[in-house]
């Protein structure tokens, strides 16, 4: 089994993860592209962690101009069995007051800008996104949270918008018609990818917002936002450092297969794969290619 690495990819107003300890930057060149920003990479307990600010710090990428590939690439080329995404997100139940913590296993992709596949011409695969959340690593969220005290959800379902206008009133009524928990406009395609790299996932969605359908609350807008991350930064940073502490030494094996995804995915045969893509699929596929 491998070593477990616990990956953090801050959203909107988390540009740092405090509590890390022995911190150094490093910057990963990736086959991909540019990540957002350099990794740091560093430990909270006995558990290497490597944070990656989505946004880069100072904010300077727009959710359809992040490299998912480039980030996913990175994270596992740094040898992270583990992503917990933070994220900020506008809420469609009344029961999820902006504030509270809302631990999302399901999404619903809206996008449409964005790459949203290491694989493709040259080498096709296929990966199941039945279950795109770590049960494992969402039941150590989950317990984190309460130790902490901290109003945490669970059962979450995310519908990924493409951005970066937040929605109109017609939409966020139809969204919560639908019965979709909380919008955002980043874990997809991260989510995808993170599965096809093998990497288990699970997202911390923040209740910032009620989005544009709440007759008693006004429309969303970005200073709300930032207020309500702010206000909640002490409680994340909390909640991720718990976890770390309470992080098993080695990566537990996932009970919806994250880690083993691409093991009946590929559909290309071996002797008609594209070298090219082969040599950028290193990290991200490197366990299946190279047998
Ligand atoms: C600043 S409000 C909109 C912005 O916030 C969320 O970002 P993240 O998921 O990275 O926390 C949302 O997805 C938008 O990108
Ligand atoms: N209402 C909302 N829509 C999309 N992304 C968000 N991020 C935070 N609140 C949001």
């Amino acid at each position: 089994m491998a070593r477990a690495v616990l990956g953090v990819i801050g959203g909107s107003g988390v540009y740092d993860l405090p509590g890390m300890e022995d911190v150094r930057e490093e910057r990963v060149v990736s086959p991909w592209g540019e990540p957002s920003d350099a990794l740091r990479i560093g430990r909270i307990g006995q558990t290497e962690v490597v944070f990656l600010p989505r946004h880069g710090r100072g904010h300077r990428m727009s959710p359809s101009d992040i490299n998912y590939r480039a980030n996913i690439d990175a994270m596992k080329r740094a040898g992270v069995t583990d992503i917990v995404s933070l994220s900020a997100c506008g809420s469609f139940k009344e029961e999820l007051a902006p504030g509270c913590f809302v631990l999302v296993d399901q999404f619903v992709d809206r996008t449409h800008k964005r790459e949203s596949s290491f694989f493709g011409k040259g080498c096709v695969a296929h990966v199941s996104m039945a279950h795109p959340v770590g049960p494992r690593l969402q039941e150590r969220l989950l317990a984190a949270g309460q130790a902490e005290g901290i109003d945490v959800r669970k059962d979450g379902t995310y519908v990924c918008m493409e951005g970066p206008q937040f929605s109109s009133l017609a939409e966020s009524v139809t969204y919560k018609q639908l019965g979709y928990d909380v919008i955002g406009m980043t874990n997809m395609p991260e989510a995808k990818l993170a599965r096809e790299a093998e990497i288990t996932y699970a997202t911390v969605a923040m209740v910032t917002d009620y989005d544009c359908w709440h007759p008693g609350h006004a429309a969303v807008d970005v200073a709300s936002v930032i207020a309500v991350v702010k206000a909640n930064a002490s409680n994340a940073a909390r909640l991720v450092a718990r976890v770390a502490r309470d992080f098993p030494a080695e990566h537990e094996s996932c009970p919806v297969g994250s880690d083993t995804a691409l093991e009946v995915a590929i559909m290309t045969a071996p002797e008609m794969r594209d070298p090219a893509l082969m040599a950028k699929l290193d990290a991200v596929a490197g366990r299946v290619l190279s047998r």
